[in-house]
């Protein structure tokens, strides 16, 4: 076995993976809340596998109330080095038709009112995140789909919309002038709450839909976008594991692996030790070098 352990967030229509040797559905507990569901636990080759369905098994969890801190932790606490994430999304973008695979590797986040970051009063860290994805692991899936046969862009930015209702063609043009070329409900704060736990994350997104904005055809609804990732499910499998066999058997440092290194500007006299006690998997790596 490598060095790898990487948690897999499978998106909607990915619930599991049974490519996945000695498989086995494990619960973590996570001082942070519940995570959406067990995680299974397995191998591909010779990478750890740990698989979280973001929405539950049989889809019951609704975007806007997925804990995002709490199946972070769950998937630190159960050994993760790294994140790959899976989602559909809607195309904002002439040059991303549904079918199209997409690394994203930048967000725009339009999400309201939730829980987005594990620090607070008594232990501030601000994680640097102009650059919000590991462009190793997007570079390793990207290559991944292209052996797989599927067609895949590099590159592309990513908006978190609240929902759980579709956007009105005002918006998804709104956001086409923003400059977001794909659109979703959950890449946020999902990205933003690996970095502050210090694992590398990458999105694959999977286009579904043409949202709302094309004046000329009917609005996004979920049964096109349920038929569509029904056509992307197996080849998605199918990289996933071309991604997991890809990766070499020694993982070198990340920078990301130390993003809290310079982070934290709170004084240690100052520091609330029952918030501290809740971050032993997020930053414990910075209170036991001490
Ligand atoms: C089922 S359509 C809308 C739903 O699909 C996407 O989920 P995920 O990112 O987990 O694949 C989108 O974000 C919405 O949650
Ligand atoms: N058009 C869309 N808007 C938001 N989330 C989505 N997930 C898949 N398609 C989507």
């Amino acid at each position: 076995m490598s060095d790898w352990t990487i948690g897999i967030i499978g998106g909607s229509g990915l619930y599991a993976i049974d490519e996945l040797e000695d498989a086995q559905w494990i619960e973590i507990n996570s001082p942070w809340g519940e995570p959406s569901d067990q995680i299974l636990c397995g191998t591909i080759g010779h990478v750890r596998v740990r698989f979280l369905p973001r929405h539950g098994r049989g889809h019951p969890i609704i975007p806007g109330r997925i804990d995002a801190r709490a199946n972070i932790d769950a998937l630190k606490r159960a050994g993760c080095t790294d994140i790959l994430a899976i989602s559909a999304v809607g195309s904002l973008s002439e040059e991303l038709p549904p079918g199209r695979f997409v690394t994203v590797d930048q967000f725009i986040d339009n999400t309201k009112g939730r829980a987005s970051t594990f620090f607070d009063n008594g232990f501030v860290a601000h994680v640097p995140f102009g650059d919000p994805v590991c462009s190793r692991l997007s570079k390793h899936i990207g290559k991944a789909v292209e052996k797989s046969g599927g067609d895949v862009t590099t590159g592309a930015t990513y908006l978190a919309m609240e929902g759980p209702q579709f956007s009105t063609r005002a918006e998804s043009k709104l956001y086409r002038h923003w400059g977001a070329e794909v659109i979703g409900m959950t890449g946020m704060p999902e990205a933003k709450l690996a970095r502050e736990a210090e694992l590398p994350y990458a999105l694959l997104a999977m286009v579904t839909d043409w949202d709302s904005w094309r004046d000329d055809e009917a609005t996004v609804d979920v049964a096109e976008i349920v038929a569509q990732m029904q056509k992307n499910s197996e080849l998605a499998k199918k990289a996933l594991v071309a991604f997991c066999k890809g990766l070499p058997k020694k993982r070198s440092p990340s920078p990301i692996d130390r993003a809290l290194d310079d982070a934290v500007i709170t004084a240690p006299d100052q520091h609330d030790r029952e918030l501290m006690a809740k971050l032993d998997a997020v930053a414990g790596r910075l209170f036991r070098a001490r």
